[in-house]
């Protein structure tokens, strides 16, 4: 009888769940009954108490690619055949690592720390060839910079490393001595013999002279066999007791082999030597094994990865052996090791406008009204603790959109602290119709193939962490928060004009990224010459209807004056129109002091837009200002990428002259 239900030990579901979902009793604390509310509070909760290990940007890997696959030893048999050709198959080469820039992963954190190939099967009789190895692909965002890591960095030390690998080989070049050697002696000896028997056939009897075997059998002292043995067992695979000195080919093969290790052309299995040689790689051959520094700026074509580690090369079937003397070669090669190189790799994202601001200031407010992307926004700060990357796209009739949301039509439409994708375009719904989807969009949006309407712009924007006071100097995450900012063209203050200092807000950012730049050995100023304008975001908070709500507040169950109504409006609008204006002055002075330090030119003024992301309020002039300035930007990255092009061509053409 089944009697799971029963057994003492039986606990509730609830019993086993996280503590952030246990039943409260504290009906304040109770869960809310909204489903989407309660998800989104759970998954706020995880990724809190996950501290941002679900978003990785920078990871240490070791990537090992595959072994070659050892060559068969094998001979042909069939019926009335009893001796047939040789026929082992080659090995398989070892699986190779590609890595790839996908435009779909946005950070590392599906990367474990070791990323390995298979290793390549061995090849068998009736000459099959052994399985290819199975090759890994590591995928990472665009931005992505990929640097190799060596242990060993200076020339002294490589030095060292070389004379230690040097070491580790010794009984190889003790081996090919002793093989040298013993062939210098042995060709010594059959001379004497052979030209003692031409003269046995001609002057005497031939019989008087002993059998060339008998003379071979010199013994080899026994520490020199060990080290055939060891290095035999190295390189070869050989068939059940077979006598490997009658196969002259053998001792040729043999001898190319480790000549060829002896001058580092080919891998030798680790299993042997420790302190393994570098095997050459595709960028060695044009910079003489400088290490890898990749910077993954543009996604990589799915059918053309870049190989990153090599597999280890194939062992060789024992028919590749075969000669005229030697007609059942009994020995394969084994395959090559496969490559271990540890790599570093950092994202960096590239976003043309990237959003700079103090926790709290409404970044990504600012970011889910331009764009569709959805990062959480909630009243406490750093409730981002990852980039979110945006797309906003301008139309043809000025309405600007993100590819999902409804364009904006009105400035009354709030966004929600939850989840801003509409129900009918979430996860939960994900097979609902399109038919079914129509239904919950505004009657205006735009279907697909509408001809009224083009698109005129695309860009992409990035709302960053919060930068706190000492960012640079790495307090908290701030390193991981700035990472992200370097590689924007353009870069734009997000300030809350509601704050009690906004210029403060400025300048304490300012230092933050004069610091950085600093300490990431940039150009003087680089980072904040990058800066194009100002957000002067909750613009809104200085408006009538909050102004009201305020003295309602106050007033309590009193009735309200009209009066102390009026005065309160119109003193909420003055005080929202000192603040911008000692905000634009203070712009002004920061923009003529950064150009006269000339880390700014006098084309690149900052512009200041209030605006409120919440209530959507005056967003489209900020569009228009993002858009003017993104322009500028690819402008001038035309020209440069122009200029480099020309002095390239001019370069070439004075080596040509030479
Ligand atoms: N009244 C008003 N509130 C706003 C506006 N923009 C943002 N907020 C509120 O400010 C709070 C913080 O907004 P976020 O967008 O999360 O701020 P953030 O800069 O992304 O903050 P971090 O992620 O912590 O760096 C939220 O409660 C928003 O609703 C605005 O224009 N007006
Ligand atoms: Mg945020």
């Amino acid at each position: 009888m089944l009697r799971t239900s029963l057994r003492p030990w039986h606990r509730p579901a609830c019993w086993l769940r996280p503590y952030s979902t246990l039943p409260s009793l504290d009906p304040a604390l109770a869960p809310t009954p909204d489903p989407a509310e309660r998800k989104a509070k759970a998954k706020a909760d995880w990724k809190r108490r996950a501290q941002g290990s679900n978003f990785v940007d920078t990871l240490r890997v070791t990537v090992a690619s595959g072994k070659g696959g050892s060559g068969g030893v094998a001979f042909h048999r069939e019926k009335f055949v009893r001796r047939g050709p040789p026929a082992g198959g080659n090995g398989g080469v070892g699986g190779s690592v590609y890595l790839v820039a996908s435009p779909s992963v946005s950070n590392l954190s599906h990367l474990g720390r070791t990323v390995r190939a298979g290793p390549g099967g061995a090849g068998r009789g009736s000459w099959l060839g052994g399985a290819r190895g199975e090759d890994a692909i590591i995928r990472v965002p665009v931005g992505t910079v990929v640097r190799e890591i060596r242990q060993k960095s200076t020339d002294e030390e490589v030095l060292e490393q070389e004379k230690e690998e040097r070491k580790e080989l010794e009984w190889a070049y003790e081996a090919n001595r002793i093989r040298m050697e013993e062939a210098q002696a042995r060709e010594i000896r059959w001379q004497k013999w052979k030209k003692r028997r031409d003269q046995a056939e001609k002057f005497g009897d031939p019989d008087d002279v002993e059998a060339w075997e008998e003379l071979d059998e010199e013994p080899i002292a026994q520490h020199k066999l060990d080290a055939l043995v060891k290095l035999r067992k190295a390189l070869f695979v050989m068939y059940p007791g077979a006598e490997l000195d009658g196969h002259p080919g053998f001792l040729r093969t043999e001898h190319q082999l480790l000549s060829k290790m002896l001058s580092r052309e080919i891998d030798m299995p680790a299993s042997r030597v420790k302190g393994r040689f570098r095997r050459n790689r595709a960028w060695d051959e044009e910079e003489d094994d400088a290490p890898l520094y990749l910077d993954l700026v543009k996604p990589t074509p799915i059918d053309d990865p870049i190989l990153l580690v090599p597999g280890g090369q194939p062992g060789l079937g024992n028919p590749s052996f075969l000669t005229h003397e030697d007609r059942s070669p009994k020995y394969a090669t084994r395959g090559g090791e496969g490559d271990r190189v540890i790599f570093e790799l950092e994202v960096k994202s590239i976003g043309e406008v990237g959003l700079v601001g103090l926790p709290n200031a409404g970044k990504s407010t600012l970011l889910r009204s331009l764009t569709s992307s959805a990062p959480r926004v909630a009243s406490y700060a750093f409730t981002t603790l990852n980039p979110h990357h945006g797309t906003c796209i301008i139309w043809s009739d000025g309405t600007f959109s993100g590819p999902r949301a409804a364009p904006h039509s009105s400035d009354e439409a709030e966004i929600s602290d939850t989840p801003s994708t509409p129900l009918y375009f979430s996860a939960e719904k994900q097979h609902a119709s399109r038919a079914e989807r129509r239904k919950h969009l505004p009657a205006d949006f735009p279907r697909r193939g509408d001809s009224e309407r083009s698109e005129v712009l695309r860009f992409t924007m990035t709302d960053n962490p919060g930068l706190v006071k000492d960012s640079s100097l790495n307090v908290g995450l701030g390193h991981a928060f700035l990472r992200h900012i370097e590689r924007c063209s353009a870069l734009v203050y997000v300030v809350d004009l509601s704050s009690p200092d906004p210029c403060g807000a400025i300048r304490s950012l300012r230092k933050e990224l004069r610091e950085y730049a600093r300490m990431k050995e940039m150009r003087e100023g680089e980072l904040e010459g990058r800066i194009r304008g100002v957000v002067a975001n909750k613009a809104d908070l200085f408006g009538p209807a909050e102004a009201e709500e305020q003295v309602e507040m106050d007033a309590g169950e009193a009735d309200v004056d009209p009066a102390a109504l009026e005065e309160a409006r119109r003193k909420s609008a003055e005080d929202g129109r000192r603040k911008l204006v000692e905000l634009m002055e203070y712009v002004r002075g920061v923009e003529k002091e950064e150009m006269e330090a000339g880390i700014r030119s006098p084309e690149d003024p900052i512009w200041v837009v209030p605006i409120s992301a919440k209530k959507r309020q005056n967003v489209p002039a900020l569009v228009n200002k993002l858009a003017e300035t993104v322009k500028k930007e690819r402008a001038r990255a035309a020209e440069q990428a122009k200029a480099a092009e020309e002095a390239e061509a001019g370069e070439e053409k004075y080596e040509e002259d030479d």
